[in-house]
């Protein structure tokens, strides 16, 4: 006469191999007396195999690790445990396929120790293991866009040097720093000459090639990391010089002014040169003249101001007192 099976029983098994999670049930002795279909699959352990087995026989790399752990704490202390899933990546050898199996590059997964009681019997205790690899990806992703996103919002969309917000983070900062260790810091505000001129005579285009040309070249001078060249305006450029006094920076002034001249631009309306230019205004904070960045800026300005007064295609420094 067949054994008459438990209905009930029948619907639970079914049940247990159709969730899209890894179940495994360990007795006291950390057997595995459950096995679902999902572990068949992604483990590749199929359960004929599994049941009975010591559970760290199956996965002999866990020993001592955090899943090891709590197991114990399943078993002997009756803890439910939650893996956190940036600790614990990947602790089970779990792969969506066989070319994933062959480069190891496993599911993620978080994994949940939970102690069961079961009657007339010791402790067991169920791990749960979720495949988190999309929420995981996706957060990925959106990190990545966050990065791109946050160096666009810092990136002048002509030129891709630093826009005009970036400067005054970076202006704050310096001031900070250079207040905080009394070191000079010197600010550079840059003009491209008769820039109007040059729109007129060759067209707008021809006169964003040029901002976006003479901005590359000059931002390529700058040497040290904190360093910062910024579009401070249309034509107008500012470069943030920490740590450079103001010999220092009159000197790299008069490198930059050069190297824009050198650049050969042709521009029929440039003045004596026929060619491209710029303006350059210099000032320094120091510790004999520790003015605030409003300041500071107003006398590069200024300095500016006095350059395309004087001639244009010159340095000017902020004048003493
Ligand atoms: N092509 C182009 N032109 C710009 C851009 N931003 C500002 N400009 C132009 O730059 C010119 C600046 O002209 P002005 O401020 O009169 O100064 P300038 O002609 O350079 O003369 P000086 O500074 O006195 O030597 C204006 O004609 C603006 O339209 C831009 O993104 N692209």
């Amino acid at each position: 006469m067949p054994i008459a099976r438990d209905p009930s029983l029948e619907l639970l098994h079914s049940v247990l191999n159709a969730i899209t999670l890894g179940a495994v049930v360990l007795d006291s002795d950390r057997r595995v007396v459950l096995w679902n279909d999902w572990m068949s699959s992604y483990a590749q352990i199929p359960r004929e195999q599994a049941l009975g087995a010591d559970f760290l026989a199956l996965f002999p790399a866990l020993r001592g690790s955090r899943v090891d752990a709590a197991i114990d704490q399943a078993l002997r202390h009756h803890f439910p445990s939650l893996l956190s899933q940036s600790l614990n990546k990947a602790p089970f050898p779990l792969y969506a396929n066989a070319a994933a199996a062959r480069l190891d590059e496993r599911l993620q997964q978080a994994v949940a120790v939970t102690p069961v009681e079961v009657s007339g019997a010791a402790r067991h205790c169920l791990i749960q293991i979720t495949d988190v690899s999309i929420a995981v990806g996706r957060e990925k992703l959106l990190r990545e866009q966050t990065l791109v996103l946050r160096s666009q919002t810092f990136a002048d969309g002509l030129t891709g040097i630093a826009n005009r917000r970036h400067f005054d983070v970076a202006i704050e900062r310096e001031h900070r720093r250079a207040r905080r260790h009394g070191t000079p810091l010197s600010l550079l505000m840059i003009d491209i000459d008769h820039f109007k001129a040059y729109n007129d005579h060759y067209g707008h285009q021809k006169g964003d090639q040029c901002l976006i040309q003479v901005s590359a070249a000059l931002a390529d001078m700058l040497r040290r990391s904190a360093d910062l060249m910024a579009r401070y305006g249309g034509e107008e450029f500012a470069v943030i010089l920490p740590d450079t006094d103001a010999a220092q920076a009159a000197q790299m002034a008069e490198a930059i002014r050069a190297r824009a001249q050198a650049l050969a631009i042709a521009h029929a309306h440039g003045g004596d040169s026929g060619v491209v230019t710029v303006s350059i205004g210099v000032a320094t904070r120091s510790a004999a003249s520790p003015v605030d960045i409003d300041t500071l800026i107003g006398n590069a300005d200024r300095a500016l101001y006095r350059a395309k007064k004087n001639g244009r295609n010159r340095v000017e420094a902020q004048l003493p007192g």
